[in-house]
């Protein structure tokens, strides 16, 4: 049903879409294609987690993607035998086939119904926000009755190399107080830079924490590359990590201790507001750089962006995006010390 077990290859053989099909494996597994890049695995009887991992909705940034198909295939040979209900969203399938970031829209700024926003659903990536969260949402309220944690986990790697090569970004939670065990198993994953967002945003982590209560995270994993370059062992603990999460099986993880972090909030974003705007920084100056206060870091037309504060950092600068969209992070360090859940 999934030519050599090989669902990676699969979905980007019909990146347009797949028939829904559905199958057990002999260790009792329901396996459930809902979509091309969407599958979707039940153990017999399910532990208490809702497990959701995305890959690619970036279509460039490849080592998530093949962390994810790995994992897809070890399930369905039963190499991996999971605990818990587990989506795997392999999420713009031609993207990933462009070899390119998106093919008409950043899919990850489409999220929360801004798919349907303006224009309306007039492109691929608009009407695949749509039936993402279309699936999210019936993949989350399927779940048997009971107590249960829903977690999603949007897999990236950036554009630039990073001072701290791995991050997660942490949705803003409206004042709720963040997850002491979360930050524990993002470390665990080799994820011991957090970034603690104060504003809602159109991406898929802040849509899977608002709208379902899922402790949600985009992680940046390391640096973009295409297929086969990646050093799979710098992946390695994220890998590790999440098939045990997958599979029931302990985490490695360490008492929270802050110091053993870099935690940083927004201090502001910067948009692009037209066609000029322009960085003032080579394109290998790394995220989380720091600059003197008063050093000129962009200009937009007349307007020009300067440090304004000592241990202002830069995060996923990007003069490409298009005209109204965030071209940069600007972060300060913060301490987390009694708000923790
Ligand atoms: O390296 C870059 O400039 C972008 C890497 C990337 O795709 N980052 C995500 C972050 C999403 C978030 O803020 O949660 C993105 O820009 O969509
Ligand atoms: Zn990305």
């Amino acid at each position: 049903m999934i030519p050599n077990h090989d669902f990676l290859r699969h979905t980007l053989d019909n990146p347009a879409g797949l028939s829904p099909c559905q199958f057990q494996l002999d260790n009792g597994v329901q396996v459930q294609v809902w979509d091309t890049g969407v599958i979707c695995f039940e153990p017999k009887q399910p532990a208490e987690k809702d497990i959701v991992l995305a890959c690619g909705v970036h279509g460039n940034e490849t080592a998530p993607i093949e962390i994810c198909a790995e994992l897809i295939q070890d399930i369905l040979q039963q190499r991996l035998v999971p605990a818990h209900r587990t989506l795997v969203l392999i999420a713009n399938p031609a993207a990933i086939n462009a070899g390119s970031r998106e093919v008409e829209e950043n899919l990850n700024r489409l999220f929360s119904g801004y798919h349907s926003k303006g224009a309306g659903l007039i492109n691929n990536e608009r009407k695949r926000a749509q039936v993402l969260e279309q699936f999210v949402s019936r993949f989350y309220q399927q779940a048997p009755a009971g107590s249960r944690k829903r977690y999603l986990y949007d897999l990236h790697t950036a554009i630039r190399g990073s001072r701290f090569e791995k991050f997660a970004v942490y949705p803003f939670l409206h004042d709720k107080a963040w997850q002491q065990n979360q930050l524990e198993f993002l470390r665990a994953c080799g994820v011991s830079t957090v970034l603690l967002m104060q504003t809602a945003a159109p991406t898929f982590s802040y849509y899977a924490s608002n709208t379902h209560g899922a402790d949600a995270f985009t992680v940046e994993l390391g640096k973009v590359r295409p297929f086969g370059q990646n050093d799979m062992r710098r992946f390695a603990d994220a890998r590790n990590s999440l098939r045990a999460l997958v599979a029931g099986q302990p985490v490695a993880t360490q008492a929270f201790d802050e110091k053993d972090f870099h935690l940083y909030e927004v201090y502001r974003s910067i948009h692009k507001q037209t066609q000029d705007f322009k960085l003032h920084f080579a394109d290998d100056v790394e995220n989380f750089t720091t600059y003197p206060v008063g050093t000129l870091l962009a200009t937009d037309g007349d307007t020009e962006y300067r440090v304004e504060k000592e241990g202002e950092a830069l995060i996923f600068p990007n003069a490409k995006v298009a005209v109204g969209q965030r071209a940069m992070l600007m972060v300060i360090p913060r301490s987390v010390q009694g708000q923790l859940a």
